[in-house]
């Protein structure tokens, strides 16, 4: 029985430190590395960045839609790699932003299944059909100690025009904050009022035996953190950083202590190989900030 996700990503964290390194085989990288733009070429760079880093750092994100762009060949790279990077003691979180009516969505879920072929510890989900259409993958997630991180407030300079609309009084984000709050907070079930912030406030902020399961996506760019993760008790993803434009200090500044943030780089790293010793050292770098 695998221990839930949350509980598994606070000893990863205890023991690797929060950084997640993201693997995006961009077409621009693959040159760079001397790489062709090929299924091959992605298997040799995906090799490159398990072999790296998958024995340091506490989560290893690849980016599918890299993968996909090869087709069936791409998605055995991908497979291949998720399994290396797990038997290597890394995290996989699979960044797919999957999101769509709740049959299609237990489909999308079943990559945290333990019988899945390419099976993953967490993956990213997109809120846009609304809460109660990402249940089954919660549901999913629950029975398989697997993970989710909604997309609340993304990290693209443009985000705000939806993600600021607003439903009733709360912003869309807001919304999906709360109902991640709500997955994280025992005895809630779909349907019932959302829990009050306030009340929740001694739940878990920082990483912990207790770290939920259910984590959102908040952007390490945004000029001043507009949600209220109070009481989220779970995780909070935060990419943005480096080629975006993100720092350390911006993520002090956004979350400070108040939350359990596991800040995601990817192009600021893999842009240092494809030497094994290059990319640790970039990786490095970056744990060695957050940790100062
Ligand atoms: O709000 C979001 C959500 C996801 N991403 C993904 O993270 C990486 C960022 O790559 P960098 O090279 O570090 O910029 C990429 O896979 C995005 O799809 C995000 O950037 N923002």
């Amino acid at each position: 029985m695998t221990a839930p996700f949350g509980q598994r990503l606070a000893d990863a964290v205890a023991s690797r430190g929060p950084l997640c390194v993201g693997i995006d085989p961009h077409a621009a990288l693959l040159d760079a590395w001397g790489l062709p733009d090929s299924a091959d070429g992605v298997a040799r760079f995906t090799d490159a960045v398990v072999d790296a880093l998958a024995g340091s750092v506490a989560v290893l994100k690849p980016q599918i839609a890299f993968y996909e762009r090869f087709g069936s060949r791409g998605l055995a790279v991908l497979e291949e790699g998720v399994a290396r990077a797990r038997a290597a003691g890394a995290l996989v979180l699979l960044d797919a932003k999957r999101g769509d009516i709740g049959s299609t969505m237990a489909a999308y879920a079943d990559y945290l299944r333990s019988d899945h072929p390419m099976r993953v510890d967490a993956m990213t989900i997109s809120p846009y059909l609304g809460p109660g259409s990402l249940q089954p993958a919660v549901d999913t997630a629950r029975q398989h100690g697997g993970g989710l991180f909604v997309l609340a407030r993304t990290s693209n300079p443009d985000a705000g025009t939806l993600q600021h609309a607003l439903v009733g009084d709360r912003s869309v984000a807001q919304v999906v904050v709360d109902t991640v709050r709500g997955w994280n907070t025992p005895g809630w079930v779909v349907g019932d009022p959302l829990p009050d912030p306030g009340a929740l406030r001694d739940l878990a902020t920082g990483f912990g035996p207790s770290t939920g399961s259910f984590g959102v996506v908040v952007g390490a760019t945004l000029r001043d953190l507009d949600v209220d993760l109070s009481g989220l008790g779970g995780p909070v993803l935060a990419p943005g950083l480096g080629a975006q434009g993100g720092t350390v200090a911006d993520l002090r500044r956004l979350f400070g202590d108040r939350a359990a943030v596991v800040p995601t780089v990817s192009r600021d790293v893999l842009g240092a190989g494809p030497d094994a010793t290059a990319l640790r050292v970039a990786a490095e770098r970056w744990a060695e900030a957050l940790a100062a």
